[in-house]
Order: structure tokens, then sequence, then C-alpha cells
């Protein structure tokens, strides 16, 4: 049996009477894309950020390659490799493409002028932004010193996800990465999600777009009511069984897909 990268047993998380998350176990295996699909308020949010050290959960446990984590803020699930890009980019506009590749991890000169002087390696963080994007078939961004502000969404989009997937050693979290772009736009964000994958780092993948859903996803979790309602492929499950399990319309015991032998750890 093959040890998931991450997995969650039991997850719990309250506001006040609100409850967000009901007791969610979720497991995501060494390069899959496991999709989080739900309703408005079914608790994906909740739960990424339970997973992502955005939250503490009130009860539950993380693992991470087998051994329990605790993670208390952003910067401690960063630190063990789990790098989130969120709905609302966490992209400084002014900035360049290369110097937002490298926010907060900023490559020093050598010698003296990098240790006393703190000076910044651009040149070298250009190369190495211009080689991490075409590493993800990204071929729109020429120049890297282009700002950020001047970026179409998509491009916008694939130096977040660029930036995740540089950094992001263990997994990816992506948040509607596609929600706010147009077809050809959110293509290349699939594909980015395609590259990622066969380099063997999983990824989470929260959206509401079922098409694209569909097309990327191994897996797909879905969460109902804070709870989750069952796991399923696009393999054992139409759009429209996958949509009346979210809605609460069916359950996965009512309909239980064509195959559903897979659904536990992927193939
Ligand atoms: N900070 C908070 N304070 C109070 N209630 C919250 C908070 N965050 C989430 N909730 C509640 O928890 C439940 C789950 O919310 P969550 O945002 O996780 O859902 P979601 O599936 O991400 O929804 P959406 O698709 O609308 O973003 C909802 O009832 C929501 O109102």
């Amino acid at each position: 049996m093959t040890t998931p990268v991450l997995s969650a047993r039991g997850l719990v998380k309250t506001f006040g009477r609100v409850v967000g998350l009901d007791g969610v176990d979720v497991d995501l295996y060494p390069g899959e894309v496991l999709a989080v699909i739900g309703d408005n308020g079914a608790g994906k949010s909740t739960l990424i950020k339970c997973l992502t050290g955005a939250m503490v959960p009130d009860a539950g446990e993380l693992r991470l390659d087998g051994e329990p984590v605790h993670f208390r803020r952003p910067q401690d699930a960063r630190n063990a490799g789990i790098e989130t890009v969120y709905q609302t980019l966490a992209v400084a506009p002014a900035l360049d493409i290369a110097s937002n590749l490298f926010l907060g991890r900023e490559r020093r000169r050598a010698g003296l002028l990098g240790s006393v002087f703190r000076m910044i390696d651009k040149r070298g963080m250009r190369r190495e932004a211009e080689s991490a994007l075409a590493g993800l078939g990204i071929g729109t961004l020429q120049d890297m010193s282009q700002a950020v502000e001047t970026l179409s969404g998509g491009q916008r989009q694939a130096v977040a996800v660029a930036r995740a997937a540089a950094f992001g050693s263990k997994v990816i979290v992506l948040d509607e990465p596609t929600a706010a772009l147009g077809v050809r736009e959110s293509q290349q964000v699939l594909r980015m999600i395609d590259q990622v994958r066969s380099r063997g780092v999983p990824v989470v993948l929260i959206s509401h777009n079922m098409p694209h859903v569909f097309e990327v996803a191994d897996r797909i979790h879905i969460q109902r009511l804070g709870r989750c309602a069952g796991v399923i492929t696009p393999r054992s499950h139409t759009m429209t069984e996958a949509v009346a399990i979210m809605t609460g319309a069916t359950t996965l015991a009512e309909t239980p897909g064509r195959t559903t032998a897979d659904v536990g750890e992927p193939a």
C-alpha cells in the first residue's frame, strides 16, 4: 500500500455554532491531482486552510509522509513543502516576474556582495525564473523583468502556480486557479497542473468548474455540509452524478458509479 503524502483524519473546525468541518478524512497520494468540489459553504476553503496551516483545526490529525504534523501558521506548512496558491493571488503587482517567483526567498549574490551587502542576484533569479516557467510549458512570458501588473490574468496565475511549483516540494494546493480566466488561459493552467503532476508532486485542486475538474483530476473529493460525501473518479462517475452527490440529490451509496474499486488509492 502506498503511503499518502498528506493525510488528514477526523478534521473538525467550528465557528461558534457554525460547523465548517465535521470530521473529514483526506488522503493525497504521490503524483495525483485530487480535486475538492462542493457547494457554497460546503467546507472546501476551511478544509484546505486546515491542511495548509491557515487555520488550526479543533480536532483531527494531519500526517505528512506518514509523520504527524501540526501546522500553526501557513509558514509551518510552507517550510514542510506545502505551497498554496489562493484565489486572491498573493503576487506583488509592481515587482517583476522573477522577483515575484522568489518573493521572500530572494537569492543573494555570491561572496561578500551577497553576504555583507545583501545584494540580490537579479540575473540569476531571472535565469531561474525563465527555466521554471519553461519547465511548466509556459512560453508566453518572455521578459522576466516585466512587472506583474502588466500581465494578463492567466499569465499572473501562471506566475503564481510556477512559484508554488518551484518551492512546493511535497504538495501544491490550488484554490480556484481558473475561476477568473478565459478558455485559453484556463487550458494553460490545466496543462501546468498536468506538468506538476508528471513530476510526481501531488496537487489539491479546489474548483467549482466541473469540466476542468473532470479534465485534470485523478480523484474527486466531494464536500457537502462540512462532511465528505464521497470520493469518486472521472472514470467512476459522470459530471451529473458528481453534482447530484454534491447537492444531496443522491448519495454515493445510491450512485456507486461504474467502478468504485479504484477511488481509495490511485492506480
Ligand atoms: N471565519 C469564519 N467565521 C465564521 N464562519 C465561517 C468562517 N469560515 C467559514 N465559515 C463557515 O463555515 C462553512 C464552510 O465555509 P467554507 O468557506 O469552508 O465553504 P466553501 O465550500 O469554501 O464555500 P465557497 O464555495 O462559497 O467558498 C460555511 O458555513 C461558512 O459560513
